[in-house]
């Protein structure tokens, strides 16, 4: 039809030619098309495709590549095989306006740039070549999807003199067809595509013509298993599409080709010797890199539509705890002690380790610098040490996507490898200020480079170490761990000073590992000494611990046992104050290593009012939401000073605690910095406890013997931290449900 006998309505992206009209130029015009976002015109040197096309509603009308069609296109999509394109835009040149956005599909990029300089000299500024990563081993017309580009990538390689206006159209009409635009550079996109599509593709193809032609080919065929589909699927796809793809990327599938051709060699020799430890340990590391990727994959597609549902929980009163129980080890400390392992020399055996959440993160970062993690039980992991200095730079930046915990154990441990180590983040790790664990790497001697400082993502390069004496200015955990880490680096003997005297699981967990660390007048001194691959059986969650003994002692007829409780001198000092107020608790006594290790028994007492100065309030910072809990069960007035002096979030939990207290009836005042509780008896009510897990677990305890039902909103991420909760309640006769 002649453009002059078409509609006049003008669609959001104008007039858009889709050179090519095969499986992707099909599915783009399908999908602008079923938006109804563009009059949509066909070119293809088949006419028989673009018959089909218009009978198929895929385009509006068929077109010609001359004056009358070119010079009107908003936008001109070339998706014909890429060493078809430079005769196409030969033909088109002498009619387009530099109005119209021109850009392709090619699964190639340097070539068709090369192809847009040879026919224009330079590449216009309205030719902006783009590549999504969408298809299907198909061709033709018929196959064309609409939904094909829905939550898949395309990636647009911008040239210096691209045209802004036409490069943001570019993007917009790529997200308008449902995909996610990344922008990149021409010759990374062909590196990176070479190894991630075209290698694939030449495996298949080759594969299934090696064994087509060879021997018992019939058989081979006739008992070809699941896997053979599988991996063989884009075998199917277009010959010419793929002849003209290794033709146009000829350097990079190469350089992609060779590397994958010598590690192909290494598995021969593997299989030759009877090497199974290596086959072993690339089958370990391919399957856990696979996982991985999937995930990440799978949180792109869901990602956005991820529905996070709200979950509530009701405590019904009246209840008591009952019975003997053996928690699951604390996520903090399971991160640790893989770190350990993956650090020492030979094979260390790890039980009771929690391998939910973000401690993934920390065994899939191993796992992508070579060491090999075997997962024996939902709770085991066999892990196969390196050594301090064995870990291989891995091919991708490290990401610690959200994990605190994942971070402060890494970039110690990067800092002492002799590779340089890219480290990124997402979420809330993004932009916020790590100048503790950064200086802490620098006195390693380590370069630490971020475009914003002290920030992540960050480039390690790692230099001399020299003596490490760090004194720790804050009481974290997070923060002693990584300086024993640093130590393990130093050339002689390393020190740490902490905040506060008194042993935490840190060094427990190195000695248990065989280093030697020995306590001086205010710190710790560390011999230089490489960590050996050991037997490990983690205590269980000391706040899940703290918490049930919390409720143990609000509840009349409780009577529990925790059989295997390992506290450091924190968690023994709060369970004794607790005791100097009043608890009926029956602690393990000091085991060799200095913990307070094996069984715990409390039972139901009523607690006394209390004071607690603002050394005591930071000493038990993490429990003190519980405390709180404690006193309002109190018959008297209780004083918690120091408040105002702990880190603003422990501020903020406990201020969102005060609310929760008024709520349930409870009067409490909140002045300079120190809060008072009158005990009483809790009401009952709604309560929010704004996704904090520790948050959630104080007022699940307030709820505990209130006069009436207490729901408490917003408690996703507590199910997630203390999967076992349902498990633990239901098993020691705690009524609690869980709704969402
Ligand atoms: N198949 C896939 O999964 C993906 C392909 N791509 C790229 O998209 C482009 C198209 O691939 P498919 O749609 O799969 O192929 P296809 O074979 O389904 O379609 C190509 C179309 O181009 C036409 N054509 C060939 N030479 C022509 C010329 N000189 N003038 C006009 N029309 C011509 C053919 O007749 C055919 O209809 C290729 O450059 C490919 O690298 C990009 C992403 C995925
Ligand atoms: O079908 C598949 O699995 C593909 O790999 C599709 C594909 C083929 C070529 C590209 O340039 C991008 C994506």
């Amino acid at each position: 039809m002649p453009l002059d006998t078409m509609p006049q309505e003008k669609k959001k992206f104008g007039n858009v030619m889709i050179i090519g009209l095969g499986m992707i130029g099909g599915s783009f015009a399908k999908a602008l098309k079923d938006r109804g976002l563009a009059t949509l015109y066909g070119a293809d040197r088949r006419e028989g495709e673009l018959a089909l096309g218009v009978s198929t509603g895929v385009i509006d009308y068929p077109a010609e590549l001359s004056a009358e069609y070119i010079g009107k296109m908003d936008v001109i999509i070339l998706a014909t095989p890429v060493r078809a394109m430079e005769s196409v835009l030969s033909e088109i040149k002498p009619f387009l306006s530099e109005r119209t956005l021109i850009t392709d599909v090619g699964s190639t990029k340097g070539s068709v740039v090369e192809a847009v300089r040879r026919v224009f000299k330079e590449v216009p500024s309205n030719f902006i070549p783009s590549h999504p990563i969408a298809g299907a081993e198909k061709s033709g017309v018929l196959a064309s999807n609409p939904l094909l580009f829905e939550k898949h990538m395309a990636i647009v390689t911008p040239l210096p003199d691209s045209n802004p206006v036409l490069l943001d159209r570019l993007h917009r009409i790529w997200r308008s067809v449902g995909a996610d635009v990344v922008s990149m550079d021409v010759e990374h996109h062909d590196h990176v595509l070479a190894s991630s599509s075209h290698l694939p593709h030449l495996l298949a193809y080759t594969l299934v013509d090696a064994l087509a032609n060879g021997e018992r080919n019939q058989d081979i065929f006739k008992f070809a298993a699941g896997g053979f589909r599988d991996f063989t699927r884009i075998a199917s796809s277009d010959p010419v599409m793929w002849r003209d793809v290794f033709m146009a990327n000829k350097d990079a599938t190469l350089a992609t080709l060779d590397h994958f051709t010598d590690r192909l060699a290494d598995m021969r020799t593997a299989i030759e010797q009877g090497d199974g430890a290596s086959m072993f340990g690339v089958f370990t590391r391919a399957k856990s890199a696979r996982d991985h990727f999937l995930r990440v994959l799978e949180q792109r597609t869901i990602g956005s539509t991820k529905e996070v549902r709200p979950v509530s929980l009701s405590v019904l009163p009246a209840s008591a705890l009952k019975g003997s129980i053996s928690l699951l080890g604390d996520k903090s400390l399971s991160h640790k002690a893989i770190t350990i392992a993956a650090l020492s020399t030979g094979i260390s055996e790890l039980k009771n380790i929690d391998l939910n959440g973000d401690v993934r993160i920390t065994i899939q970062a191993f796992r992508d610098m070579g060491v090999v993690i075997e997962e024996m039980a939902t709770d085991q992991l066999r892990v196969h040490g390196v050594g301090l200095r064995g870990l291989k730079a891995p091919i991708a930046p490290i990401n610690v996507y959200e994990s605190r915990e994942s971070l402060y154990l890494l970039l110690p441990v990067l800092a002492g490898q002799s590779f340089v180590a890219s480290v990124a983040a997402e979420g809330k790790l993004l932009n916020q200020s790590l100048s503790d664990l950064f200086s802490l790497v620098r006195d390693m001697g380590c370069e630490v480079t971020s475009e914003v400082a002290d920030c992540l993502p960050t480039i390690l390069s790692p230099g001399e170490c020299s003596k490490i004496s760090i004194s720790l200015k804050s009481g974290s955990e997070r923060l002693r761990m990584a300086a024993f880490l640093a130590t393990l680096y130093a050339p002689g003997n390393g020190y740490v000073t902490p905040l506060m005297l008194g042993l935490s699981h840190c060094e427990v967990l190195l000695r248990r590992f065989g280093i030697a660390i020995s306590e001086t007048d205010n710190g710790f001194n560390v011999e230089p000494s490489a960590p050996v691959g050991s037997h490990i059986i983690l205590s269980g969650d000391e706040h899940e611990a703290a918490w049930l003994v919390l409720l143990a002692s609000l509840l009349p007829g409780s009577e529990l046992i925790i059989e295997n409780v390992g506290l450091d001198s924190v968690s023994f000092d709060y369970l004794s104050f607790l005791q100097s107020i009043g608890a009926d608790i029956s602690l393990p006594s000091a085991g060799l290593m200095g913990l307070h290790e094996g069984a715990l028994r409390v039972c139901f007492s009523e607690l006394k009012a209390f004071s607690l100065s603002s050394e005591q309030s930071y000493q038990f910072r993490d429990e003190l939401p519980l405390l709180c809990v404690a006193a309002a069960y109190t018959n008297g007035e209780s004083h918690i000073k120091g408040i105002s002096q702990l880190p603003y979030y422990y501020e903020d939990r406990i201020l969102a605690l005060v609310d929760a207290l008024e709520q349930m009836r409870i009067t409490s005042v909140y002045e300079n910095g120190e809060l008072i509780i009158k005990g009483g008896l809790p009401q009952g009510g709604e309560l929010d406890c704004a996704g904090d897990d520790r948050l959630a677990l104080a007022m699940i305890a307030l709820g505990a013997r209130s006069k009436a039902v207490t729901k408490i909103n917003d408690c996703q991420k507590l199910l997630e931290e203390f999967s076992e909760l349902e498990s633990v309640a239901l098993q020691l006769g705690f009524h609690c449900l869980v709704a969402q």
